[in-house]
């Protein structure tokens, strides 16, 4: 059954034919039949991805697909270095410079995205800071060598080791979510003999229009403290009560994959009052406000995101505003993209292995593209009804486009990696898939499901590819079986 509040639009049923099959299937009303199938769908894919004009095959930074599987496999996950760091820096330039003029700006890359230690440094590297949001992230934070001030913990159950370690550690802020982990915070504050910075995460009741799975400041889910039902508010108290922690200020992060800026317009409005009341009651000015991430990213011709400044300039002329509106002076300000980091930089490098025409309703037909990867490496589709886009990677072709349905090797129907996509007639075993938007939330929710092993992650740059994770192999798998 499909899920309702689709992630990535609605998919309304429209009729279209199907060129190059004769049928009729039903495919969704904003995917149109390509005027040319070897075009590659702006927006979609990082900066150096190109066509090669001698061929036809996909290049990323100066490397051909062609080469990259040859050397590295497929199912693999591809990633263009220069632009995963352009666009870090981009967000950390635009909010430097919406925000110089008042109390500043920091960016928290969210390592839930996609982490590695590669990763960490590059963000360490490029001036920005690290949200991470479990032991095991603070974990390859720390062995990236970023420095731990720059490292933010976040968790709506983080364990008492977790809590512990980022104490030891000095993280420069952990972000409360519960009345409970005030205490334990404390606590592991008081034996490590620190005062620890943290934030409060708020609900400010705003309901995001995402995904409800990725929909995270209304009142009936299991993030953060309700600002209307006061909770946040006896929080504040609390924390501002123990001398063991620093309250730094309030955070709210509203949910993820969103475009229109109105969320976050009410969140900030709702964050900065409940800010500027703390100043009132208790006579403290908060020096910092974290208006965590969420900004949404292309992964079809659907979608349409703002740029960093867009967003950066948005942001800081409402924040200015209202901080004016209650008197008060504008605090640091904090956000937390992971998504509009991380998703562009990277494609799912797939190879072709099977393709059966199914008759569906009404006597159309759809043609099942099986890949060599699926819900493994990109549980996205499934779990959120996601769409995501692809194009024949190893060569152009100029057969007619078909509407195709791109499914991975699992043993399960809803396997589906790509639902709708029209890809080129003469489609063939061994060609060479891309599926573009694939560098955030795929393989940092990748599963080992079948035991298939997870694809490695292969930065690009300058003609020059590495692997940043590896493979992993049939050892790896077996590695944890005992007797
Ligand atoms: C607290 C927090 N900050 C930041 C993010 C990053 O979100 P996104 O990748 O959508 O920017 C998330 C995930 O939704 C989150 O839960
Ligand atoms: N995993 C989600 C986003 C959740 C972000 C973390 N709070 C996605 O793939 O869209």
């Amino acid at each position: 059954m499909r899920k309702s509040g689709n992630i990535m639009g609605a998919h309304e049923a429209g009729e279209l034919h199907s060129p190059g099959y004769g049928g009729v299937a039903t495919v969704p009303s904003w995917l149109r039949p390509p005027d040319n199938i070897n075009d590659l769908l702006p927006g979609l894919w990082s900066q150096t991805v190109h066509r090669s004009h001698d061929d036809g095959s996909l290049q990323i930074g100066g490397v051909s697909v062609a080469a990259l599987a040859a050397e590295f496999g497929t199912p693999a996950y591809i990633l263009d270095e220069a632009d995963f760091r352009a666009r870090a820096v981009a967000f950390k330039d635009a909010f430097a410079s919406a925000f110089a003029e008042v109390g500043g700006a920091d960016v928290y890359y969210a390592g839930k995205a996609f982490l590695c230690t590669a990763v960490a440094r590059w963000i360490a590297e490029d001036g920005l800071m690290l949200d991470t949001c479990s032991g095991g992230e603070l974990a390859v934070a720390l062995r990236a060598g970023v420095e731990p001030k720059n490292i933010a913990l976040h968790g709506n159950n983080k364990l008492e080791s977790e809590i512990d370690r980022a104490v030891e550690a000095g993280v420069g802020r952990i972000v409360l979510d519960s009345l409970i982990e005030i205490d334990r915070v404390a606590e592991a504050a008081t034996r490590h003999g620190v005062v620890q910075p943290v934030f409060i995460r708020v609900t400010v009741g705003v309901e995001a229009h995402t995904h409800e799975y990725v929909s995270t400041a209304h009142e009936d889910q299991k993030f953060g403290l309700s600002l209307a039902g006061g909770v946040a508010a006896q929080a504040i108290a609390k924390v501002l009560a123990n001398p063991s922690l620093r309250l730094l200020g309030l955070h709210s992060h509203i949910g993820s994959q969103i475009f229109d800026t109105q969320g976050f317009e009410v969140a900030a409005r709702r964050l900065l009052g409940l800010h500027a009341s703390v100043e009132k009651d208790h006579g403290v000015v908060l020096p910092e406000i974290d208006l965590g991430g969420g900004f949404g990213i292309a992964y079809t011709s659907q979608h349409d995101p703002l740029e960093p400044k867009t967003l950066a300039d948005q942001l800081a002329e409402l924040v200015v505003r209202e901080c004016r509106g209650l008197g008060i002076a504008v605090p640091r300000v904090s956000i937390e993209p992971g998504r509009a980091i991380a998703g562009p930089s990277t494609f799912t490098l797939y190879r072709v292995g099977t393709l059966k025409d199914v008759t569906i309703d009404h006597g159309g037909v759809r043609r099942y593209v099986s890949v060599d990867g699926g819900m493994s490496d990109n549980i996205r589709t499934a779990l959120y009804d996601a769409d995501y886009s692809c194009t024949l990677a190893s060569r152009a072709s100029d057969a007619p486009a078909a509407l195709c349905r791109v499914v991975g090797k699992h043993c399960e129907s809803g396997d589906i990696v790509v639902r709708d996509e029209f890809l080129p007639g003469d489609l063939a075993p061994g060609d060479l898939l891309a599926v573009p938007g694939t560098g955030a939330y795929c393989r940092s929710m990748a599963s080992q499901y079948n035991h298939v092993p997870r694809p490695p992650v292969v930065a690009v740059r300058d003609g020059v590819a590495r692997v940043i994770v590896r493979r992993e192999t049939e050892e790896d798998l077996l590695a944890l079986d005992v007797g």
